[in-house]
């Protein structure tokens, strides 16, 4: 059973001229139909791609360590002088989103935002080289002889922006290798130390890596405090960043956000920039709801992703676990279209994987420092096979479980004993453990010791960073890679792995199944690495295959990752989100409810009318409908401004007349219509009238019949009997299989019973409702203006689909129409007492300025409104204003 609509899939294969194509027409097609944009791209990074270092004389009081030159500086190394503190060098680690990102330059302007990282005071020795290792610049810092950094809380207000000012000069090589490519600005995050250390050692890599590599923090961490300690932090970071993307924004930019350090950016931009176009790229794997719902701030993490327009994944299976996540941990509704509907806002979820900069790994390839290491390696080895692995020491990467899958190849084909060796280098990670340095060294010391002799060490461990020229040797001359993560969001060392292995031997891989990549890469050897024994199985296999084989597999991974590139995969960011700016018209936000012009009309208004929806309008949605009752505020609201003679008051719901006076029946001069439209009691009046009476409603015994049908088989939901029609309610059931159940029902009922019978199937928040076609709650606002054309003043809220029929039945005025003429509607003439009566137009007061259609939910909810608020307390808060004035006014009056 698959209850989700496909996420928008990035196309089959095309190629990066294409992609540019599409991204241009888009751009074209929006401006021609008059949606802003910039030309530009903001990128926010946790880490800039620039270390900055201050090794110039400091005007802040920082003691600086003896200076070494700037032999590896930066790719076009602007040098400190007197008067300039500041040297830049590249950062390693994330090359593929950085070479995306980079490669953007040549459609694009582009901004990075990112944190500066703490400040080394005298620049890195040699670029840290945890070649292969998609790691943080902290993480392969550490390993180095790193110069001694100051917090950025001591760089100064004139230090800073000295830096702001190279960086903005600051050109990297992949950007200068663009011909006539636009301005990247790098734009510094400037974080308190002991936050910026909270967030990133503390809730990213405690609380959040772990979680989302399926890996629950008792597990993981020996003193297992909370996984809620570093919440603060987290949070003050991400308010950080978006502070500092509204301040270099302009309208009609791009912006992407990227990675699971700053998940709650796209909702701190939203209410910044609530027009902005913002997409959320998740580098890691996203776990199933079953997983991630045991984070204390699921809700909290959910929302904060939720404000994007877009949220890319690297896999469709992330993507999947992701809207399951929002559905069942959150209740959230899925669009049509595979959305995530928050209020009426809609983030559309989809998935693009990353890749590498093909061209420039290939040209690495060809350093002239890698053939004496190959050869090197070659003679090391001789006469045996060598099989290659390269991670990063973290529990994820599976270290432990390879070396005993690989003493399990040695144990079960022991005609490798003596014939094959495993190079295996980890880098420090991070969240490096003694502990795992201690399993991983023990383990090695065990193999070798049990199958290893004076002339033969089957495992070569090195716990170390690499150099590149090292790290290509290495991959060129493996006979097999092997690598088998317990999880990775994609690894890009397998595909520079095929890339390497172009120049010389086309060797197979065996690769993870819990990988990102695995996804594009059927033609390697794809194992369980939990199963040692089929790991050993694959590793056997790959080393017995036949050259033929070995080719075949191998062009045809060569194939995808020289077409899946990291500038293909950046294009297809820039294209997806433009899509979104198309589909969602973000410049049509339905603005606020001006409370000043809101109160000025009401007060000058003789006659005034109020037609408010009741349940996610004056009461915000619960689980059990009964419980749904009005607040006191409400009936306070309500029974000030129905007590006012200028105001005539109605409430128009879904609900049943028992349920509208049962809570409101006492407030005397209120009038209320029942089952959208069907029933209405006047202001006053002590009966309804039953506008269904007429009716043909033996539909009503089919509808149930289906309804129970469905009822029986979704546990938890229920059927909801009203005088006319009928709601089916899913609201307590499993939200997955409560939508697909709900979606089979409406299928069958729209197909079916609605081509035979005049009803109409309506579509609300968790539910299913058939009514009459004849009636809805536009007919009954018509009436109630057809017998009120004097009223000057109109407030009308809603927030669901049905309450779309008010607001379209108010939508009086075309063009420079300044009145409007009412004809006799349907629930006036149907109700005649006397068929012949005549009933005339009438000529109402209102003008456009004073109807306050008003949406109840996100400014970016589809609706025929012409104004918003968020929620029924705010539906609340006007109303109660508004009553305050007719108390103040009936005071004066009486003085
Ligand atoms: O027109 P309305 O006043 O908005 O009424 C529409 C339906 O609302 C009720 O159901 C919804 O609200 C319940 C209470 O919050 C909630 O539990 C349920 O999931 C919602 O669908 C009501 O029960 C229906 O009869 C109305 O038609």
């Amino acid at each position: 059973m698959d209850s989700f609509a496909e996420p928008r899939r990035p196309s089959a294969p095309v190629s990066l001229a294409a992609v540019r194509e599409q991204v241009r027409k888009l751009e074209s097609d929006h401006r021609a139909s008059g949606i802003p944009l910039s030309g530009r791209i903001i990128h926010v990074c946790h880490y800039l791609p620039v270390v900055s270092s201050l090794v110039g004389p400091s005007r802040a009081a920082i003691p600086s360590p003896p200076q070494t030159p700037p032999a590896q500086a930066s790719d076009i190394p602007p040098s400190p002088t007197d008067s300039q503190p500041w040297a830049l060098s590249v950062r390693y680690g994330h090359s593929a989103m950085i070479s995306g990102i980079a490669s953007l330059a040549s459609t694009h302007e582009q901004l990075v935002v990112g944190w500066t990282g703490d400040i080394p005071t005298a620049l890195p020795t040699m670029p840290p080289s945890a070649y292969g290792a998609p790691s943080t610049s902290t993480a392969s810092e550490s390993a180095h002889a790193s110069p001694s950094k100051v917090p950025t809380n001591d760089i100064g207000e004139e230090e800073r922006r000295e830096l702001e000012q190279l960086l903005a000069k600051y050109r990297s090589r992949d950007e200068v290798s663009i011909e006539g490519g636009k301005q990247t600005t790098y734009v510094p995050v400037w974080l308190d130390n002991k936050e910026a250390h909270g967030h990133y050692e503390g809730y990213c890599k405690q609380t959040l890596w772990p979680l989302f590599h399926y890996l629950l923090w008792q597990d993981v961490a020996t003193e297992y405090a909370s996984a809620d300690s570093h919440w603060a932090p987290y949070n003050a970071v991400n308010a950080a960043f978006a502070k500092r993307v509204a301040e270099v924004y302009r309208p009609g930019d791009l912006i992407w956000v990227h990675d699971y350090h700053l998940l709650l950016v796209p909702s701190l931009l939203r209410q910044a920039l609530p027009e902005a176009a913002i997409g959320l790229f998740v580098h890691t794997p996203f776990p199933s709801s079953e997983i991630f719902r045991c984070l204390p701030r699921r809700k909290e993490i959910l929302d904060g992703m939720l404000g994007a327009n877009l949220i890319c994944f690297q896999t469709y299976s992330y993507s999947r676990h992701f809207t399951s996540t929002c559905v069942r941990v959150c209740g959230y509704e899925i669009t049509n279209t595979g959305g995530i509907d928050v209020q009426g806002h809609v983030a559309a979820i989809s998935y693009c994987p990353v890749g590498v900069d093909a061209e420039r790994v290939a040209k690495d390839t060809l350093r002239a420092g890698i053939e004496p290491k190959l050869e090197a390696l070659r003679a090391l080895y001789e006469g045996k096979k060598i099989i290659v692995g390269r991670d990063k020491l973290d529990v994820v990467k599976g270290v432990v479980q390879k070396l005993r899958a690989f003493e399990k190849l040695l144990r079960d084909y022991p005609q490798w004993i003596g014939n094959v060796v495993l190079i295996q280098v980890t880098s420090p990670a991070l969240s490096d453990s003694p502990k795992l340095e201690r399993q991983v060294s023990e383990l090695v010391a065990h193999i070798n010791g049990e199958y290893g002799s004076l002339d033969f060490i089957p495992v070569h461990h090195y716990h170390q960073t690499i150099k590149k020229d090292e790290f290509y040797a290495l991959l060129s001359v493996a006979d097999l890679g092997v690598i088998t993560p317990l999880r990775d969001g994609m690894n890009t060392t397998s595909m520079e792995f095929i890339i390497a292995q172009e120049r010389t031997k086309r060797s197979p891989l065996v690769l993870s199944e819990f990988m990102g990549i695995s996804s594009n890469m059927s033609d390697a050897l794809q194992v369980n690495p939990w199963s040692l024994e089929e790991v050993a199985a694959a590793i056997h296999q790959g080393l017995l295959m036949s050259d033929e084989e070995k080719l075949s597999r191998h062009q045809k991974l060569y194939k995808t990752v020289t077409t899946h590139t990291s500038h293909t995969w950046a294009a297809m960011l820039a294209k997806m989100l433009l899509a979104q700016v198309g589909r969602q018209n973000l410049a049509r936000q339905t603005p606020p409810m001006p409370k000043d012009r809101l109160e000025s009309r009401y007060h000058a208004a003789k006659k005034r009318l109020f037609l408010l929806d009741y349940d996610g309008t004056l009461a915000p949605i619960v689980r059990v409908p009964s419980a749904a009752v009005p607040s006191p505020e409400t009936l306070e609201a309500l029974e000030r401004l129905s007590s006012d003679p200028r105001n005539v008051v109605f409430i128009i719901s879904g609900r049943d007349g028992h349920f509208l006076e049962q809570h409101l029946g006492h407030l005397k001069n209120l009038g209320m219509s029942a089952e959208h439209g069907g029933f209405v009691r006047e202001p006053g009046a002590p009966d309804w009238t039953n506008f269904t009476e007429s009716l043909d409603m033996s539909w009503m015994d089919e509808v149930l019949e289906i309804f129970r049908y469905y009822t029986e088989r979704t546990t938890g939901s229920h059927i909801e009997v009203k005088k006319s029609s009928i709601t089916w309610h899913y609201r307590s059931s499993d939200p997955e299989w409560g939508l697909f159940q709900c979606r089979q029902c409406q299928d069958l009922l729209e197909n079916n019973l609605a081509r035979k019978r005049p009803i109409e199937v309506l579509v609300g928040k968790k539910n299913l409702e058939v009514r009459p076609l004849a009636v809805n709650k536009g007919e009954i606002v018509k009436r109630i203006l057809y017998y009120n054309p004097d009223a000057e003043f109109v407030f009308c809220a809603g927030d669901d689909k049905t309450d779309e029929d008010m607001f379209r039945a108010l939508l009086l005025f075309s063009g420079d129409q300044k009145t409007a003429r009412l004809e006799p509607p349907l629930s006036v003439t149907l109700l005649a007492k006397e068929p012949s009566t005549k009933f005339d137009p009438v000529d109402l007061a209102i003008t456009r300025e004073s109807v306050f259609t008003t949406a109840v939910g996100h400014s970016s909810k589809r609706t025929l409104a012409v104004w918003h608020v968020t929620s029924p307390e705010e539906v609340n808060q006007h109303l109660l204003d508004l009553g305050r004035m007719s108390q103040e006014d009936e005071a004066k009056s009486s003085l």
